[in-house]
């Protein structure tokens, strides 16, 4: 998902405010151009038919990103996918990621990897919770398995381990660099540099937040670099089956042999940095908002089990294919997604002149959808503050009218809404299926929102309760 300038949602204008596209234009600014040109050219808009044609009108042509200071050294080297201007490389990025990774022909292909993955920390909290109902921590037990999940399709290794694994020292420096490297990837990501909106201050010399940058940078240059290697080298003397899976490194270096002008190494690191920069965050954070609102929700959660029940039972874990079935589980995700998006804010940037909800937009102008702001609007939605899946039973169409956007719309939208829900909904599924959750407290669970990372995180991670369904005894056991 893309980097939002700041989560701070509540420094931008209020719903209630007319009009609903706020121009934070100054009609004459008497400061100097260069300071002027970020401050005078922003944009925020508010109401569903504005975003819509925000994001969907081709002929003024949207949909180039501020350049962030996170996007030039997170991405700008390899100009990926997520940071990349509109235009010709961005068009053949995007194609690629659409056909040879987040394609449903290759999600169906990763589908093993995600069953494993999910099984996997099944087994490990059946292990803490099998003699006596436990106090676990939801959210780095949702972390290794998003991380795990991604990085067997991309590399076929997996980076986090549970303390019962053996490891070698190999293994064990190769996981702390990485998980060193992607959590101070999400911090940055979310980080507001001021010197975005007010460029002079680029001016000043280097500042504390573009010196983490680089350091992050080069960390990260190194390990993917070293992985592709081992890659190459695992491939030589392979002869190149089809029919044969393989991870997504591996694609891509196979068709670097036929088109190596299009299939470079950088463009491989940027489709790594792609999907690790914007399909962990996000997917995480939704399921640990998800569990949250169950467990402040017991009615919600009751619903939701009883429906696993009926279309899967208790003989067998649910599966990719029972998603179709389970209505409600994909309502409750609705639901979470529209209460905290992980991308609150969509930033785009006018790349010519143009005019959006009647305001005249200059080229340039900084377009910033206030996608948590339409989603929870009380002139939008009945009672936004209350967590009811319900709103979305038999509603066919997902974005109704551009009044749900968790994954944008249009060119920019992000390509790996198929994947995420996948994952999501199997993830949770599978941890309504076969555990009882409980708060920890009789009090609510704390719903604040955090400030630092990208996907609009808990201020407090989810602590909970869990303990195995006696219904499910027989399949934990056998994991
Ligand atoms: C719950 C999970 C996810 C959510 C809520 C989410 C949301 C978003 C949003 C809101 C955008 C920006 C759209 C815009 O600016 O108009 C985006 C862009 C993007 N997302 Fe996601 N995302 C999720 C998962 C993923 C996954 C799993 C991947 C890849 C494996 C992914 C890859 C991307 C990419 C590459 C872009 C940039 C597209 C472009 O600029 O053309 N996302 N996502």
């Amino acid at each position: 998902m893309a980097p939002t300038p700041t989560h701070n949602r509540s420094s931008l204008p209020s719903q209630k405010t007319t009009p609903q596209v706020s121009s934070q234009t100054l009609s004459q600014p008497r400061l100097h151009p260069a300071l002027a040109v970020r401050i005078t050219t922003v944009l925020v808009i508010s109401s569903p038919s504005a975003a819509e044609e925000c994001l969907t009108k081709n002929d003024v042509v949207f949909a180039n990103r501020p350049q962030l200071l996170a996007g030039k050294y997170l991405g700008y080297n390899y100009t990926s996918l997520v940071f990349a201007p509109y235009g010709d490389h961005w068009r053949n990025l995007r194609r690629v990621a659409s056909i040879e990774i987040l394609s449903s022909h290759r999600l169906r292909e990763f589908e093993p990897i995600r069953v494993d993955e999910v099984r996997l920390m099944l087994r490990k909290l059946y292990r803490a919770s099998s003699e006596k109902p436990t106090v676990v921590q939801v959210k780095p037990m949702l972390v290794d398995l998003t991380l795990n999940a991604v990085m067997r399709m991309i590399s076929g290794k997996r980076y986090c381990y549970s303390k019962d694994d053996v490891l070698t020292d190999e293994e064990k420096e190769k996981a702390h660099r990485f998980q060193e490297i992607v959590s101070e990837i999400f911090k940055v990501m979310g980080a507001t540099n001021y010197g975005d909106f007010i460029p002079i201050l680029r001016w000043l010399g280097v500042s504390k937040l573009e010196k983490r940058l680089m350091s992050l940078q080069a960390k990260r240059d190194m390990f993917m670099v070293e992985l592709i290697e081992e890659l190459k080298q695992n491939m030589k003397g392979c002869s190149h089956d089809p029919k044969q899976k393989r991870n997504l490194i591996q694609m891509l270096l196979w068709m670097q042999k036929s088109e190596p002008q299009c299939y470079t190494d950088e463009m491989i690191r940027s489709m790594m940095l792609v999907i690790l920069a914007g399909g962990t965050d996000t997917s995480i954070s939704t399921m640990e908002w998800a569990m949250s609102l169950l467990l402040n929700n017991p009615r919600v959660l009751k619903k939701a089990h009883a429906e696993i029940q009926k279309y899967v039972g208790h003989d067998r874990h649910v599966q990719e294919s029972d998603l179709s079935n389970l209505h409600y589980l994909g309502c409750i995700i609705k639901e979470t997604m529209r209460m905290y998006p992980a991308g609150p804010v969509l930033p785009h940037e006018s790349m010519d002149n143009c005019s959006v909800g009647g305001y005249h937009v200059p080229k340039g102008t900084m377009l910033l959808v206030n996608v948590w702001g339409i989603q929870n609007d009380p002139n939008i939605w009945g009672d936004p503050k209350t967590f009811r899946p319900e709103r979305f039973e038999g509603l066919e169409g997902y974005r109704d009218g551009f009044k749900l956007m968790p994954f944008g719309f249009g060119r920019r939208s992000c390509p790996g809404e198929g994947m995420s829900m996948r994952l999501v909904g199997l993830g949770l599924g599978s941890l309504i299926q076969c555990f009882d959750w409980d708060r920890t407290t009789t009090s609510d669970v704390d719903m604040s929102e955090g400030k630092e990372g990208i996907s609009m995180p808990k201020a407090i991670n989810l602590v909970a309760i869990c303990r195995p369904r006696p219904t499910m005894l027989n399949l934990l056991t056998h994991l």
